[in-house]
């Protein structure tokens, strides 16, 4: 890992991580480094395979590195994972949202109380004071309120990824892990959910983790690339750094194919 940045400013790192799912198998992740701190949007791109999901699950903790370390704040994520505590550290610092929603709600649960839920287990917050914390997060994610009421499957798709990305947030995590949150929306409702993320990341200073095939959404949301192949890190810089000046010819491969207005790095 680098040694130029105070390690107080990371807060979630990967160090070397490797998964191997089936003994001889090639790894799915094959040593990866990255540190995310307050200021960091980082983007993972890459082709379908290349390791992206299980690399944001490794950082999520939702899935165990065969070898190497996620360390949250310097302490090993799997230490984290051996207590009811430590578990409960993890979530309120690291939240996933996946790109399925489908079956991440319970169906006989409004979408409301799914949200405030993490309140009350997590920060043992009284009701009132979730109703208003989760009233907060649906008005700066610009849900309607009363489409709160309804049960998760009787909203579009695109209304459950935000209800999910409002469940993530509402808990303020230090670092919020979206693993191709916008890839099935359409571009209307990607450009909302974008501006969102991006504006809540930006005012609250929370570390975003933001894996998707699309070059354009990723660049537009991110401080920071990393490009995967093969579960190999082939490129890591600034979005500046890797749109402007690409060092591989895999990235240079990406960047061909999505060349186009919507291309910029964010600002
Ligand atoms: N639970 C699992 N068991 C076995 N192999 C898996 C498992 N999850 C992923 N893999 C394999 O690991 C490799 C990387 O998969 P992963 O889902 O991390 O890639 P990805 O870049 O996120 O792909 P996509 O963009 O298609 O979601 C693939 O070869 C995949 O088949």
């Amino acid at each position: 890992m680098s040694e130029d940045r105070p390690a107080t400013l990371t807060q979630l790192a990967a160090d070397q991580v490797v998964k191997t799912y089936r003994r001889g198998a090639a790894p799915a992740v094959a040593g990866i480094d990255l540190e995310i701190g307050p200021d960091t949007a980082l983007g993972i791109v890459g082709e379908s395979g290349s390791g992206k999901s299980t690399l944001a699950r490794m950082l999520a903790g939702l899935e165990t590195p065969t070898s190497g370390r996620v360390l949250l704040d310097g302490e090993p994520v799997v230490n984290l994972l051996r207590s009811r505590t430590g578990r409960s550290d993890l979530r309120r610092a690291v939240q996933y949202v996946a790109q399925d929603t489908s079956s991440s709600f319970d169906p006989r649960r409004t979408l409301r109380d799914s949200v405030r839920l993490p309140l009350l287990r997590l920060l043992r917050l009284d009701r009132a004071a979730a109703d208003a914390r989760v009233d907060e997060v649906l008005t700066s994610l610009e849900i309607a309120p009363a489409l709160a009421d309804r049960l998760p499957r009787n909203v579009s798709g695109g209304q459950r990824q935000r209800f999910a990305i409002a469940r993530a947030l509402v808990v303020s995590p230090r670092v919020l892990i979206c693993d191709e949150v916008v890839s099935a929306l359409d571009v209307s409702v990607q450009g909302a959910v974008l501006n969102h993320l991006r504006r809540h990341t930006v005012a609250t200073g929370c570390g975003l983790v933001f894996v998707s095939h699309g070059l354009p959404a990723t660049a537009f949301i991110s401080s920071h690339l990393l490009v995967v192949q093969g579960g190999r890190a082939v490129e890591h810089g600034t979005v500046e750094e890797v749109v402007g000046s690409p060092r591989h010819d895999y990235t240079r491969t990406l960047l061909a194919a999505h060349s186009g207005p919507g291309l910029r790095a964010a600002s």
